[in-house]
């Protein structure tokens, strides 16, 4: 899937930047997919998803709002990376973008995909329909896939046992708890087995006790299916825990400031949040955040290793 810059699809002649467009159940249309190609012994596979100059705008002249970039990303195949960034600075832009819900400004975003279900996204407010029983949502997309209604019933059961919700494979919504609906949505995203996961601050609604269990499922899930996922969290710990990279992005228009790589091997598991070095690098990363938040000189020129 590609989402091409606004310039190349613009016939007026209007400036790709300042170019309003609707957001919200408006997909642009995704051009085919990238078919992998085997790489070359020795050399890392291509990024599974790669953004470059990517910039987003809303709203035109004087009233228009940088809110994105530009800014330049890879995620590997398999890696779990981890956006972390002031409020406002352009981190849900980002995924929408890379969700195909939403057209960059200036530049690309592209993920290579060899299926026909390239991105699942998962957000904060879950997005389960109501009105369709938990396995019925479980089941939605592989409906959509067209997979025989036999197999996604089978494929869609077995993602809610996993997710210890076989017995209420029948129930709605409304009946359960916010955990529990958030691991429907889980399920949901997971059982059309995307390319790769794009998970909007998912636990921010949930309390902490429910939020470090989910981290924890979530952890061992993606250690499992090895699932590229881009995840947008508030919270450092939650980055920690869960990244193979943290990015930290600027004050808005969001950019890329800096990288860690948390020194916890694979697999790990919720215990890495008593390790020595977890509570200075959540120091040190809510140092460079900070920075962002109140505007303090001289901590916004790291540039990412
Ligand atoms: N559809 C839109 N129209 C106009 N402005 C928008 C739109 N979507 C986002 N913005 C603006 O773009 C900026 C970035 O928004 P975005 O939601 O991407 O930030 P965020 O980093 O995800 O914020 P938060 O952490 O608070 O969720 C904000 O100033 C927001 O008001």
């Amino acid at each position: 899937m590609r989402a091409t810059p606004t310039a190349a699809r613009d016939r007026r002649g209007s400036p790709p930047a300042l170019r309003e467009e609707p957001t919200v159940g408006e997909p642009h249309p995704p051009t085919p997919s990238a078919v992998p190609r085997p790489a070359a012994p020795g050399t890392p596979p291509p990024p599974a998803l790669r953004a470059r100059s990517l910039g987003r705008s809303f709203g035109r002249g004087r009233s228009a709002l940088t809110a994105l970039g530009p800014l330049d990303l890879d995620v590997a195949p398999g890696e779990f990376v981890c956006l972390v960034g002031p409020s406002g600075c352009g981190k849900s832009t980002l995924l929408r973008i890379a969700a195909g819900l939403l057209r960059p400004g200036t530049g690309e975003l592209e993920i290579r995909a060899a299926g026909p279900r390239p991105a699942a996204m998962i957000f904060q407010d879950y997005g389960i329909y109501d009105w369709k029983t938990v396995l019925a949502n479980v089941r939605f997309g592989l409906d959509v896939q067209r997979v025989p209604r036999k197999e996604a019933e089978a494929r869609a059961r077995s993602w809610l046992a996993r997710m210890g919700l076989a017995e209420f494979a029948d129930a709605y919504p409304a009946t359960l708890s916010g955990g529990m609906r958030q691991r429907v949505a889980i399920a949901r995203a997971l059982a059309v087995e995307p390319e790769i996961l794009l998970m909007d601050e998912p636990f921010a609604a949930l309390d902490a006790q429910l939020r470090t269990i989910l981290q924890d499922e979530l952890l061992d899930l993606t250690q499992h299916t090895r699932t590229t996922t881009l995840f947008i969290t508030h919270s450092l710990e939650e980055a920690l825990v869960l990244g193979d990279r943290v990015l930290v992005m600027s004050a808005r228009p969001g950019r890329i400031i800096a990288e860690r790589r948390p020194p916890f091997g694979r697999p790990r598991s919720g215990a890495v949040r008593g390790a020595p070095q977890f509570a200075a690098l959540e120091a040190e990363l809510w140092e460079l955040l900070r920075g962002q938040v109140d505007g303090r000189p001289g901590t916004t020129a790291e540039v990412p290793a």
